[in-house]
Protein backbone atom coordinates (compact mmCIF):
# COMPACT_ATOMS: atom_id res chain seq x y z
CA UNK A 1 0.00 0.00 0.00
CA UNK A 2 1.42 3.13 -0.83
CA UNK A 3 -0.88 5.97 -1.42
CA UNK A 4 -0.55 7.93 2.40
CA UNK A 5 -1.59 11.42 0.86
CA UNK A 6 -4.93 11.63 -0.40
CA UNK A 7 -4.94 13.78 -3.50
CA UNK A 8 -8.76 15.28 -4.95
CA UNK A 9 -9.67 15.86 -8.15
CA UNK A 10 -9.65 19.45 -7.80
CA UNK A 11 -6.61 19.55 -6.43
CA UNK A 12 -4.95 18.00 -9.07
CA UNK A 13 -6.28 20.02 -11.60
CA UNK A 14 -5.30 22.78 -9.98
CA UNK A 15 -1.50 21.59 -10.03
CA UNK A 16 -1.69 20.56 -13.40
CA UNK A 17 -2.85 23.80 -13.76
CA UNK A 18 0.84 24.59 -13.76
CA UNK A 19 2.05 22.18 -16.44
CA UNK A 20 1.60 21.95 -20.22
CA UNK A 21 0.45 18.43 -20.08
CA UNK A 22 -3.08 19.13 -21.51
CA UNK A 23 -6.18 17.64 -20.00
CA UNK A 24 -6.17 15.54 -17.23
CA UNK A 25 -7.88 12.42 -18.20
CA UNK A 26 -7.26 9.55 -15.84
CA UNK A 27 -5.59 9.74 -12.57
CA UNK A 28 -5.34 6.34 -9.95
CA UNK A 29 -3.55 5.56 -6.62
CA UNK A 30 -0.55 2.80 -7.15
CA UNK A 31 -0.69 0.25 -4.46
CA UNK A 32 3.05 -0.74 -4.75
CA UNK A 33 6.35 0.87 -3.09
CA UNK A 34 6.21 2.12 0.68
CA UNK A 35 8.13 4.88 0.77
CA UNK A 36 5.99 7.78 -1.27
CA UNK A 37 2.51 8.17 -2.42
CA UNK A 38 2.50 7.17 -6.41
CA UNK A 39 -0.38 8.04 -9.02
CA UNK A 40 -0.81 7.13 -12.11
CA UNK A 41 -1.21 9.99 -14.50
CA UNK A 42 -2.92 9.89 -17.81
CA UNK A 43 -3.10 13.32 -19.76
CA UNK A 44 -3.56 14.43 -23.09
CA UNK A 45 0.04 14.42 -23.71
CA UNK A 46 0.66 11.37 -22.46
CA UNK A 47 0.92 8.85 -19.65
CA UNK A 48 3.17 10.19 -15.98
CA UNK A 49 3.45 9.22 -12.79
CA UNK A 50 2.66 11.85 -9.96
CA UNK A 51 4.93 10.99 -6.80
CA UNK A 52 4.40 12.78 -3.26
CA UNK A 53 7.42 12.62 -0.88
CA UNK A 54 6.40 11.14 2.08
CA UNK A 55 8.36 11.33 5.56
CA UNK A 56 11.37 9.53 4.77
CA UNK A 57 12.33 11.88 1.76
CA UNK A 58 14.60 14.30 3.41
CA UNK A 59 12.92 17.50 1.12
CA UNK A 60 16.77 19.46 0.57
CA UNK A 61 17.63 15.99 -0.84
CA UNK A 62 14.88 15.85 -4.00
CA UNK A 63 16.63 18.42 -6.39
CA UNK A 64 19.79 16.53 -6.28
CA UNK A 65 17.99 13.03 -7.18
CA UNK A 66 15.55 14.54 -9.95
CA UNK A 67 19.12 16.15 -11.13
CA UNK A 68 20.27 12.70 -11.35
CA UNK A 69 17.07 11.41 -13.26
CA UNK A 70 17.85 14.51 -15.64
CA UNK A 71 20.98 13.79 -16.31
CA UNK A 72 20.72 9.77 -16.91
CA UNK A 73 17.93 10.18 -18.87
CA UNK A 74 20.04 12.44 -20.77
CA UNK A 75 22.29 10.06 -21.50
CA UNK A 76 20.28 7.77 -22.84
CA UNK A 77 19.36 5.62 -19.55
CA UNK A 78 15.70 4.17 -18.95
CA UNK A 79 15.01 6.41 -15.94
CA UNK A 80 11.99 8.53 -14.90
CA UNK A 81 12.64 11.92 -16.30
CA UNK A 82 11.36 14.94 -14.08
CA UNK A 83 8.48 17.10 -16.23
CA UNK A 84 8.83 20.79 -15.50
CA UNK A 85 6.27 23.04 -15.08
CA UNK A 86 5.88 26.15 -17.12
CA UNK A 87 7.98 28.20 -15.18
CA UNK A 88 10.54 25.64 -15.29
CA UNK A 89 10.93 24.07 -11.77
CA UNK A 90 10.00 20.32 -11.20
CA UNK A 91 9.80 19.92 -7.90
CA UNK A 92 6.11 21.93 -6.35
CA UNK A 93 4.08 20.95 -3.80
CA UNK A 94 0.77 19.37 -3.37
CA UNK A 95 -1.79 18.30 -0.87
CA UNK A 96 1.19 19.71 1.74
CA UNK A 97 3.61 17.15 0.18
CA UNK A 98 6.49 18.01 -2.13
CA UNK A 99 5.88 16.51 -4.83
CA UNK A 100 6.71 15.77 -8.80
CA UNK A 101 5.71 14.49 -12.03
CA UNK A 102 7.72 11.95 -13.93
CA UNK A 103 7.61 10.45 -17.19
CA UNK A 104 5.83 6.39 -16.94
CA UNK A 105 8.36 4.11 -18.16
CA UNK A 106 7.12 1.12 -20.12
CA UNK A 107 7.59 -2.83 -18.88
CA UNK A 108 7.05 -4.87 -15.94
CA UNK A 109 9.30 -5.60 -13.09
CA UNK A 110 9.88 -9.77 -12.73
CA UNK A 111 7.64 -11.22 -10.01
CA UNK A 112 9.74 -14.28 -10.80
CA UNK A 113 13.97 -13.64 -11.39
CA UNK A 114 15.04 -15.91 -14.04
CA UNK A 115 19.21 -15.88 -15.14
CA UNK A 116 17.77 -14.31 -18.27
CA UNK A 117 17.05 -11.13 -16.65
CA UNK A 118 20.51 -11.28 -15.21
CA UNK A 119 22.86 -9.46 -18.14
CA UNK A 120 20.57 -7.06 -19.26
CA UNK A 121 20.19 -5.65 -15.61
CA UNK A 122 24.43 -6.56 -15.36
CA UNK A 123 24.56 -4.40 -18.28
CA UNK A 124 21.73 -1.38 -17.21
CA UNK A 125 24.04 -1.38 -13.98
CA UNK A 126 27.29 -0.79 -16.14
CA UNK A 127 25.41 2.02 -18.57
CA UNK A 128 24.44 3.81 -14.89
CA UNK A 129 27.64 3.82 -13.73
CA UNK A 130 29.42 5.27 -16.92
CA UNK A 131 26.10 7.68 -17.39
CA UNK A 132 26.93 9.10 -13.73
CA UNK A 133 30.48 9.38 -14.18
CA UNK A 134 29.98 13.05 -15.18
CA UNK A 135 27.31 13.87 -12.71
CA UNK A 136 29.32 16.04 -10.29
CA UNK A 137 27.34 17.24 -7.07
CA UNK A 138 28.04 14.29 -4.31
CA UNK A 139 25.85 12.95 -2.18
CA UNK A 140 26.46 10.76 0.84
CA UNK A 141 25.35 7.21 1.30
CA UNK A 142 23.05 7.95 4.33
CA UNK A 143 22.90 4.12 4.65
CA UNK A 144 26.40 3.42 4.29
CA UNK A 145 28.69 1.56 6.62
CA UNK A 146 28.96 4.33 9.13
CA UNK A 147 25.41 4.36 9.32
CA UNK A 148 25.00 0.60 10.28
CA UNK A 149 26.39 0.77 13.81
CA UNK A 150 23.88 3.21 14.72
CA UNK A 151 20.78 1.36 13.24
CA UNK A 152 21.74 -1.49 15.07
CA UNK A 153 22.30 -0.12 18.46
CA UNK A 154 18.44 1.18 17.52
CA UNK A 155 17.44 -2.39 17.08
CA UNK A 156 18.83 -3.66 19.87
CA UNK A 157 15.95 -3.26 22.10
CA UNK A 158 13.77 -5.19 20.05
CA UNK A 159 16.09 -7.51 17.95
CA UNK A 160 15.99 -10.36 19.83
CA UNK A 161 12.60 -11.10 19.92
CA UNK A 162 13.12 -11.39 16.03
CA UNK A 163 15.09 -14.24 16.36
CA UNK A 164 17.21 -15.09 20.06
CA UNK A 165 20.58 -14.57 19.87
CA UNK A 166 20.31 -12.49 16.51
CA UNK A 167 21.80 -8.88 18.24
CA UNK A 168 24.67 -10.75 19.55
CA UNK A 169 25.59 -12.20 15.97
CA UNK A 170 24.74 -8.68 14.19
CA UNK A 171 27.46 -7.09 16.73
CA UNK A 172 30.10 -9.62 15.69
CA UNK A 173 29.10 -9.60 11.75
CA UNK A 174 29.24 -5.96 12.01
CA UNK A 175 32.70 -5.52 13.69
CA UNK A 176 34.15 -7.98 10.86
CA UNK A 177 32.87 -6.16 8.19
CA UNK A 178 33.89 -3.00 9.59
CA UNK A 179 37.52 -4.20 10.13
CA UNK A 180 37.62 -5.38 5.80
CA UNK A 181 35.80 -2.52 4.50
CA UNK A 182 37.68 -0.74 1.73
CA UNK A 183 38.69 2.90 1.93
CA UNK A 184 36.54 4.96 -0.25
CA UNK A 185 39.90 5.70 -2.20
CA UNK A 186 40.64 2.67 -2.75
CA UNK A 187 37.62 1.27 -5.25
CA UNK A 188 36.54 3.50 -8.09
CA UNK A 189 33.48 5.93 -6.82
CA UNK A 190 30.35 7.05 -8.42
CA UNK A 191 26.25 8.26 -8.64
CA UNK A 192 24.83 4.63 -7.32
CA UNK A 193 21.14 3.61 -7.68
CA UNK A 194 22.06 1.87 -4.18
CA UNK A 195 18.45 0.08 -4.13
CA UNK A 196 17.92 -1.59 -7.41
CA UNK A 197 15.87 -4.64 -6.43
CA UNK A 198 13.54 -6.58 -8.91
CA UNK A 199 10.76 -3.83 -8.03
CA UNK A 200 12.89 -1.26 -9.40
CA UNK A 201 13.87 -2.76 -12.59
CA UNK A 202 11.11 -2.69 -15.69
CA UNK A 203 12.23 -5.52 -18.78
CA UNK A 204 9.67 -5.65 -21.89
CA UNK A 205 10.30 -8.91 -24.52
CA UNK A 206 13.18 -7.92 -26.87
CA UNK A 207 12.78 -8.94 -30.65
CA UNK A 208 14.38 -12.31 -30.31
CA UNK A 209 12.02 -13.07 -26.72
CA UNK A 210 14.68 -12.61 -24.33
CA UNK A 211 14.07 -9.92 -21.44
CA UNK A 212 15.21 -6.33 -22.19
CA UNK A 213 15.89 -3.58 -19.36
CA UNK A 214 13.14 -0.98 -20.39
CA UNK A 215 13.79 1.37 -17.29
CA UNK A 216 15.04 1.92 -13.86
CA UNK A 217 13.09 3.26 -10.91
CA UNK A 218 13.35 4.67 -7.75
CA UNK A 219 16.40 6.63 -7.48
CA UNK A 220 15.62 8.02 -4.12
CA UNK A 221 18.27 5.96 -2.14
CA UNK A 222 20.87 6.77 -5.19
CA UNK A 223 24.25 8.38 -3.93
CA UNK A 224 27.99 9.01 -4.21
CA UNK A 225 29.19 5.41 -3.30
CA UNK A 226 31.57 2.26 -4.23
CA UNK A 227 30.65 1.20 -7.66
CA UNK A 228 31.19 -2.16 -6.87
CA UNK A 229 28.78 -1.61 -3.84
CA UNK A 230 26.02 -1.34 -6.51
CA UNK A 231 27.09 -4.85 -7.93
CA UNK A 232 26.66 -6.50 -4.57
CA UNK A 233 23.47 -4.81 -3.66
CA UNK A 234 22.12 -6.55 -6.69
CA UNK A 235 23.95 -9.89 -5.83
CA UNK A 236 21.50 -9.80 -2.48
CA UNK A 237 18.53 -9.15 -4.52
CA UNK A 238 18.62 -10.97 -8.09
CA UNK A 239 20.79 -13.73 -6.88
CA UNK A 240 19.26 -15.78 -4.01
CA UNK A 241 16.93 -18.66 -4.52
CA UNK A 242 13.25 -18.60 -2.41
CA UNK A 243 15.23 -21.61 -0.55
CA UNK A 244 18.24 -19.15 0.65
CA UNK A 245 20.27 -20.79 -1.65
CA UNK A 246 22.50 -18.88 -4.08
CA UNK A 247 22.16 -18.99 -8.07
CA UNK A 248 25.61 -18.65 -9.05
CA UNK A 249 24.42 -18.66 -12.67
CA UNK A 250 22.33 -15.72 -12.67
CA UNK A 251 25.68 -13.86 -10.51
CA UNK A 252 28.09 -14.94 -13.84
CA UNK A 253 25.15 -13.80 -15.90
CA UNK A 254 25.05 -10.04 -14.03
CA UNK A 255 28.40 -9.76 -13.39
CA UNK A 256 29.73 -10.88 -17.07
CA UNK A 257 27.31 -8.65 -18.72
CA UNK A 258 28.87 -5.68 -16.40
CA UNK A 259 31.98 -5.95 -17.16
CA UNK A 260 31.74 -5.97 -20.62
CA UNK A 261 30.68 -2.29 -19.98
CA UNK A 262 33.03 -1.69 -17.10
CA UNK A 263 35.48 -4.30 -16.51
CA UNK A 264 35.72 -4.63 -12.83
CA UNK A 265 39.76 -3.62 -11.12
CA UNK A 266 41.59 -6.04 -9.07
CA UNK A 267 41.12 -4.40 -5.76
CA UNK A 268 37.23 -4.44 -6.73
CA UNK A 269 37.06 -8.26 -7.33
CA UNK A 270 38.91 -8.79 -3.93
CA UNK A 271 36.36 -6.14 -2.17
CA UNK A 272 33.61 -7.86 -3.55
CA UNK A 273 32.68 -10.16 -0.86
CA UNK A 274 33.05 -7.90 1.74
CA UNK A 275 30.70 -5.63 0.08
CA UNK A 276 27.92 -8.27 -0.07
CA UNK A 277 28.12 -8.75 3.72
CA UNK A 278 27.71 -5.14 3.98
CA UNK A 279 24.71 -4.89 0.96
CA UNK A 280 23.26 -7.88 3.36
CA UNK A 281 23.68 -6.04 6.61
CA UNK A 282 22.43 -2.86 5.09
CA UNK A 283 18.91 -4.34 4.12
CA UNK A 284 18.87 -6.54 7.28
CA UNK A 285 19.22 -4.01 9.36
CA UNK A 286 16.50 -1.57 8.09
CA UNK A 287 14.16 -4.10 7.68
CA UNK A 288 14.56 -5.29 11.19
CA UNK A 289 14.40 -1.52 12.27
CA UNK A 290 11.21 -0.74 10.34
CA UNK A 291 10.09 -4.62 11.62
CA UNK A 292 10.45 -3.50 15.29
CA UNK A 293 9.58 -0.10 14.92
CA UNK A 294 6.58 -0.54 12.59
CA UNK A 295 3.31 -0.44 14.99
CA UNK A 296 0.79 -3.48 13.87
CA UNK A 297 -1.83 -2.07 11.23
CA UNK A 298 0.35 0.48 10.00
CA UNK A 299 -0.02 0.90 6.43
CA UNK A 300 3.35 -0.39 5.51
CA UNK A 301 4.15 -3.44 4.21
CA UNK A 302 7.31 -5.07 6.13
CA UNK A 303 9.64 -7.09 4.28
CA UNK A 304 11.10 -10.12 6.46
CA UNK A 305 14.89 -9.53 8.02
CA UNK A 306 15.87 -13.15 8.25
CA UNK A 307 15.68 -13.29 4.36
CA UNK A 308 19.04 -10.89 4.88
CA UNK A 309 20.19 -13.07 7.77
CA UNK A 310 20.69 -16.23 5.46
CA UNK A 311 22.13 -13.79 2.80
CA UNK A 312 24.79 -12.49 5.16
CA UNK A 313 25.41 -16.10 6.45
CA UNK A 314 26.29 -16.83 2.89
CA UNK A 315 28.50 -14.24 2.35
CA UNK A 316 30.34 -14.62 5.14
CA UNK A 317 31.05 -18.42 4.71
CA UNK A 318 31.86 -17.79 0.90
CA UNK A 319 35.31 -18.41 -0.33
CA UNK A 320 36.11 -15.74 -2.60
CA UNK A 321 35.44 -13.51 -5.24
CA UNK A 322 34.99 -16.46 -7.87
CA UNK A 323 32.58 -18.35 -5.56
CA UNK A 324 30.34 -15.36 -6.24
CA UNK A 325 30.39 -15.93 -10.00
CA UNK A 326 33.28 -13.75 -10.77
N1 LIG B 1 8.33 6.19 -13.90
C1 LIG B 1 7.51 5.16 -13.70
N2 LIG B 1 6.97 4.52 -14.74
C2 LIG B 1 6.10 3.49 -14.56
N3 LIG B 1 5.72 3.04 -13.34
C3 LIG B 1 6.24 3.63 -12.28
C4 LIG B 1 7.18 4.70 -12.38
N4 LIG B 1 7.52 5.08 -11.14
C5 LIG B 1 6.84 4.29 -10.29
N5 LIG B 1 6.05 3.42 -10.97
C6 LIG B 1 5.12 2.44 -10.39
O1 LIG B 1 4.91 2.76 -9.04
C7 LIG B 1 5.31 1.66 -8.20
C8 LIG B 1 5.95 2.22 -6.94
O2 LIG B 1 7.07 3.04 -7.27
P1 LIG B 1 8.36 3.09 -6.35
O3 LIG B 1 8.99 1.73 -6.30
O4 LIG B 1 9.19 4.23 -6.83
O5 LIG B 1 7.68 3.40 -4.96
P2 LIG B 1 8.25 3.96 -3.63
O6 LIG B 1 7.19 3.79 -2.61
O7 LIG B 1 8.75 5.36 -3.86
O8 LIG B 1 9.53 3.10 -3.36
P3 LIG B 1 9.92 1.71 -2.68
O9 LIG B 1 10.02 0.68 -3.79
O10 LIG B 1 11.24 2.04 -2.08
O11 LIG B 1 8.87 1.39 -1.73
C9 LIG B 1 6.24 0.83 -9.05
O12 LIG B 1 6.25 -0.53 -8.74
C10 LIG B 1 5.64 1.04 -10.43
O13 LIG B 1 4.55 0.18 -10.60
N1 LIG C 1 14.55 -2.77 -1.37
C1 LIG C 1 14.48 -2.61 0.06
C2 LIG C 1 13.40 -1.64 0.45
C3 LIG C 1 13.72 -0.24 0.08
O1 LIG C 1 15.01 0.09 0.52
C4 LIG C 1 14.24 -3.95 0.74
O2 LIG C 1 13.80 -4.89 0.04
O3 LIG C 1 14.48 -4.07 1.93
Amino acid sequence: MAVYTEVTDEALRAFLADYALGELLAFRGIAEGVENSNYALKTAAGDFILTLYEKRVDPRELPWFLALMEHLAARGIGCPLPVKATDGLALRSLAGRPAAICTFLPGLWPRRVRPEHCAPLGGALARLHLAGADFAEMRPNGLGPEAWGPLLERCRPGGDAVQPGLVAELDAALAGILAAWPATDTLPLGQIHADLFPDNVFFLDGADGRPCVSGLIDFYFACTDLLAYDIAVCLNAWCFEADGSYNVTRAHALLAAYQRLRPLSAAERAALPVLCRGAAMRFLLTRLYDWTATPAGALVTRKDPLEYLRKLRFFARAEGPASLGL
